[in-house]
C-alpha cells in the first residue's frame, strides 16, 4: 500500500499530522456534521421560501393596493371636471333664467343670442347653444346658426317628446362629443326648447387611453338604459346616437350575476381572455354606471415573473450564507481538531491521533511495525537540570527521531517519555533499521543547555506484524515488552518482540 499519511515535516522538523486527511473516526464526525447541517439547510431553505411568500404576498398586496389607489383617484377627478362640472354649469344656468329672454320671444335676435353665448363660451370655456322651439332655429357660441328640421336633427325632436328637465348624451362630431341639454318652458310650462352645454371629449378619452396603458384598465360608461355611452375602447363608443349595449359585453352577465348575489361592487370574472377584476361606480348626477375593467393576465404573469426572482435571490443568498458558514465551522473545526490531537510540547500528534491513524491505514496494511521508546533515566534529568531543561531534552529528541524517520508513517507522542513509531508496510527488518538509526543517532546528540551540554539514551521495543487482525493494543503492548527488555538488558538499545529477531539480539549498544 502507498501509506496515505506520510508524516509531514513541519517548520521545526517534527512530523505533523495532516489533518486535511483526518481518521476515520473523523470523517465519520464530519460526515454527520455534514448530514445535520445538510438537514438545517433545507430546513431554513424551506423557511426561507416560506418567509419570502410572505413577504412577496405582502408587498405585492400593498404594491396592488397603492397602484390601484394611484390609478383609480386620478379617474374620478377627471369624471368630475369633464363630465360631472360641464352638467352642473349647464343645469345652473339653463334654470337661473338667463335665457328666459331669448326664449320669451319666437323671433329672437340672433346676433344678441350669439353674443351672449360666446360670452358664456368664453368664461367657462364649453360650447354653448339654445335650440329655440319659437324659432326653431339652434344658436351656436361658434357663431352658427342652423333649422331644427325634422327628420335631420334627431335629438332635437326626440328629446322635446321626453319629460326630462336635463338631458346628457353622447354625440360625435369631428370628434366626440358630451352634449348636456337643459329643457326651457314658458310661464305656463310650455316648451320653449333647449339651453345646451357641449364639451369635447377628446383630451379625456386620450387620459383614459393613458390609464389604460399604465394601470391596465378599461371604463365603460352606461347610461340608465343600458347603453354604453362612453368607453376607453374605440369601437364601443356610439355612432349617430347608435348605442351598443352592455348586454353585449362577454363579461356583463356573470357580472351582473355575481353584483345580485352580493352587496360587493367589484367582483372577479372569469372571461375567455382571462381573469378580469370589474368594478361598477355609479355617477348620480349623470345617472350613469362607470365600469373599471382590469385585465389580470398581464398583472399575474408579472407577479408570478417578481415572485420567482424574488424566490431565487433568497435562495442563491442562503447558499451563499451556507457556504460561509460550513467554512467557518470547519475552519473551527480543523482548529479543534489541531487542539486534540496534537501534543502541545513538542508539537507532535498525541496518541489519540496515533490511534485514529493506526485504525485507519491498518485495514489496507499487508504489514506493520511499531516502535516504542522511552527515554533512559529521563526523572534524572529533571531533577538535575530542572524540569524546563527536561522540556528542552524532548524537543530536542524528538526533532533528532522525527529527522530519522525520514516521513515514513507517523511519529508520536504516546505519554510522558514514552514515544511510538507506526510503520505502514514496513517489513520486521526495515523496522529494526529506522530503530536502530535514531538509538545511534541519539546516543551521538547532545541538548545545550545553558550551563551545560546534555547527553541521553533511549530504549527501543520493536513489534511487526503481517497478520491483518492484530490490532494496535497487540503490537503496542509487544513493542512495550521488548522496549521493557531492552531497559532491562541495561538501556541505550532496540529489542525486537519478534521471536526470531530476539533471538539474534538486534541490539545497538554506543
Ligand atoms: N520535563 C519533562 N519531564 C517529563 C515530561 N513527561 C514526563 N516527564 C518526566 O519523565 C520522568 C519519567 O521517569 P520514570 O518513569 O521514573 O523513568 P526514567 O527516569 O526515565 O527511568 P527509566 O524509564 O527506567 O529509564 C518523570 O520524572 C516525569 O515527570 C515532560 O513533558 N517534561
Amino acid at each position: 500500500m502507498q501509506p496515505e499519511y506520510f508524516g509531514n515535516a513541519d517548520a521545526c522538523g517534527t512530523l505533523c499530522w495532516n489533518f486535511n486527511q483526518e481518521g476515520f473516526e473523523g470523517r465519520v464526525r464530519r460526515y454527520r456534521l455534514t448530514k445535520q447541517a445538510g438537514i438545517v439547510f433545507v430546513l431554513c431553505l424551506i423557511l426561507c421560501v416560506v418567509i419570502a411568500s410572505i413577504l412577496f404576498v405582502r408587498n405585492m398586496a400593498a404594491n396592488q393596493s397603492q397602484q390601484q389607489q394611484q390609478s383609480i383617484s386620478p379617474v374620478f377627478t377627471l369624471v368630475e371636471e369633464q363630465l360631472i362640472a360641464p352638467l352642473h354649469i349647464a343645469k345652473t344656468l339653463g334654470t337661473i333664467g338667463i335665457y328666459d329672454e331669448f326664449f320669451a320671444s319666437d323671433t329672437p335676435d340672433e346676433s344678441q343670442v350669439v353674443a351672449a353665448l360666446q360670452n358664456y363660451a368664453k368664461l367657462f370655456n364649453l360650447e354653448f347653444y339654445l335650440a329655440h322651439e319659437g324659432s326653431r332655429k339652434q344658436y351656436n357660441s361658434d357663431g352658427t346658426v342652423f333649422d331644427l328640421i325634422p327628420g335631420e336633427v334627431y335629438w332635437y325632436f326626440d328629446f322635446k317628446d321626453r319629460p326630462l328637465d336635463v338631458q346628457a348624451v353622447l354625440g360625435k362630431q369631428a370628434d366626440v362629443h358630451l352634449y348636456i341639454d337643459v329643457r326651457q318652458t314658458g310661464i305656463n310650462g310650455e316648451f320653449r326648447g333647449f339651453a345646451g352645454v357641449g364639451k369635447g371629449l377628446g383630451e379625456f378619452l386620450q387620459a383614459f387611453e393613458q390609464f389604460r396603458q399604465k394601470y391596465g384598465h378599461e371604463f365603460v360608461f352606461a347610461n340608465n338604459r343600458g347603453e354604453i355611452v362612453l368607453s376607453s375602447r374605440h369601437e364601443l363608443l356610439p355612432e349617430n346616437l347608435e348605442f351598443k349595449s352592455l348586454s353585449q359585453l362577454s363579461w356583463y352577465a356573470q357580472f351582473e350575476q355575481l353584483a345580485n348575489t352580493s352587496e360587493d361592487r367589484s367582483h372577479l370574472v372569469n372571461s375567455s381572455g382571462g381573469d378580469l377584476l370589474i368594478s361598477e361606480f355609479t355617477l348620480e348626477s349623470l345617472d350613469w354606471r362607470l365600469f373599471i375593467v382590469t385585465p389580470l393576465a398581464p398583472r399575474q404573469h408579472a407577479a408570478s415573473k417578481a415572485f420567482m426572482l424574488y424566490a431565487l435571490l433568497t435562495m442563491i443568498g442562503l447558499i451563499v450564507l451556507f457556504k460561509l458558514i460550513q467554512k467557518i465551522l470547519s475552519l473551527y473545526y480543523q482548529q479543534l481538531s489541531n487542539r486534540i490531537n496534537i501534543d502541545p510540547l513538542t508539537n507532535l500528534p498525541n496518541r489519540s491521533q496515533l490511534e485514529q491513524y493506526f485504525a485507519q491505514i491498518r485495514p489496507d496494511c499487508r504489514e506493520i511495525a511499531l516502535i516504542v521508546v522511552d527515554i533512559d533515566n529521563f526523572k534524572q534529568i529533571n531533577d538535575t537540570y530542572g524540569h524546563n531543561a527536561g522540556d528542552q531534552v524532548l524537543l530536542n529528541i524528538t526533532r533528532l527521531f522525527s529527522e530519522n524517520m525520514q516521513a515514513e508513517g507517523l511519529f508520536g507522542r504516546w505519554g510522558g517519555e514514552e514515544f511510538l513509531f507506526i510503520l505502514p508496510e514496513a517489513n520486521h527488518q526495515h523496522a529494526m533499521e529506522v530503530a536502530t538509526r535514531c538509538c545511534v543517532a541519539l546516543q551521538h546528540h547532545s541538548t545545550e543547555l545553558p550551563k551545560s551540554r546534555v547527553r541521553v539514551t533511549a530504549s527501543f521495543g520493536v513489534s511487526h506484524s503481517r497478520r491483518s487482525d492484530d490490532g494496535l493494543s497487540l503490537l503496542f503492548e509487544q513493542a512495550d515488552q521488548a522496549m521493557y527488555q531492552a531497559k532491562r538488558n541495561g538501556r541505550n538499545q532496540v529489542v525486537s518482540a519478534n521471536i526470531n529477531s530476539r533471538s539474534d539480539g538486534s541490539r545497538s549498544d554506543g
